[in-house]
């Protein structure tokens, strides 16, 4: 129901979103990137017949114009809307949105960003807090075997033995952090490579699905949104993918996070979260009977292209993936602006 619906529509979402973070690609102005792809996708968003709300944006509302968390989205949310839909007959969606997943890769001109969300029914998206999720990804073949809880050294091992690959042929994915210093050093010791990221996690944990990424594995603490949007698309490939949300601003070095380890924990209580230790996988964190997952290239990257303009047009490369159908689509698109002279093949 939810993929013959709006399979095609978010596809279209992220598309746009791509196309306007682009022309801003390199020009060294990351609020920018960030602010276009998210108007471009609230007003493609608006055009769908769905009730969505947005459980994973960019802040609460008082931030707004961003898409803020708890905002409806949808054909509803016209002002004219009761004269042409009846909000009862409509899917009601949650929907987890990153516009600009890597605006500092955008404003650079470096590779790896992307528009990105994920959608499921409603309740079916963990509505993870503002924090940040230590994470581990890996292939399908290592599902289960894996664990976040074990060593770096022995998660390699087992990797290892599950790929049927020697831990000197791993490669793993670190974000490039003073927190993850210790990680980096244990990971090099046990003779695995590492490929260290600046930015970018949701791509390089989904690329842990796909052999031929050069990627085997990500290790180490992002941010808790992009986790269950990672989670969401590692649930639909069957990949390997657990989080666990970090609360103590000790451990994270970096970066914003409440002012202590007691605040946070009582602001996860807050939101129903009792238990900050808990370990979540994928199913957990898109636990949805239907889960969509949709990323247009902005800049190159290993899974997509990034959006090439030419005169008057524009091609994207958009991956769609869906627990429903099972499928994992890459869409190759033309855009058509106005009075298009040519069409660029390649
Ligand atoms: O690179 C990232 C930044 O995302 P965005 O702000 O949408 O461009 C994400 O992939 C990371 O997951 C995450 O936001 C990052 O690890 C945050 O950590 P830090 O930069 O150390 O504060
Ligand atoms: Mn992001
Ligand atoms: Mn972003």
């Amino acid at each position: 129901m939810i993929e013959s619906s709006i399979g095609l529509e978010i596809i279209e979402v992220v598309e746009q979103a791509a196309i306007a973070s682009a022309r801003w690609m390199g020009k060294g102005e990351k609020n920018t990137a960030d602010h276009v792809a998210v108007e471009a996708m609230r007003e493609r968003m608006n055009k769908i017949h769905m009730r969505g709300r947005i459980v994973i944006g960019e802040g609460e509302r008082d931030e707004a114009p961003m898409l803020y968390i708890g905002e409806e989205v949808g054909i509803c949310t016209r002002e004219d809307a009761k004269a042409f839909c009846n909000p009862d007959e409509l899917v009601e969606i949650d929907i987890a949105v990153d516009p600009c997943e890597g605006t500092n890769l955008v404003a650079y001109g470096q590779n790896g960003s992307m528009a990105v969300l994920a959608i499921s029914e409603k309740g079916g998206l963990f509505a993870a807090p503002d924090f940040y999720m230590k994470k581990l990804a890996a292939p399908a073949v290592a599902r289960g075997h894996v664990d976040i809880n074990k060593s770096a050294t022995e998660n390699l091992r087992i990797l290892s033995d599950c790929m049927k690959r020697s831990v000197e042929e791993l490669v793993v994915v670190v974000m490039d952090r003073p927190r993850h210093k210790e990680l980096i050093q244990e990971i090099r010791n046990a003779g695995a490579r590492v490929r260290l990221i600046s930015d970018g996690d949701v791509s390089a944990a989904i690329c842990c699905a796909f052999a031929g990424s050069g990627i085997h594995c990500l290790m180490g603490i992002g941010a808790a949104p992009e986790g269950v949007i990672s989670a969401a698309a590692m649930r639909c490939l069957g990949g390997h993918f657990q989080g666990q949300l970090i609360y103590d601003p000790d451990v994270v070095k970096t970066g914003l996070i409440g002012e202590n380890k007691e605040g946070n924990l009582a602001r996860l209580k807050e939101m129903g979260i009792t238990d900050g230790d808990r370990v979540y996988n994928a199913e957990e964190l898109a636990s949805g009977e239907t889960v969509l997952f949709a990323a247009c290239g902005i800049t190159p990257g290993t899974l997509m292209q990034g959006v090439q303009f030419f005169h008057n047009g524009a091609r994207t490369q958009s991956l769609v993936i869906s627990s429903q159908s099972s499928t994992a689509r890459f869409v190759d698109t033309i855009h058509m602006f106005d009075k298009l002279e040519y069409i660029q093949l390649r």
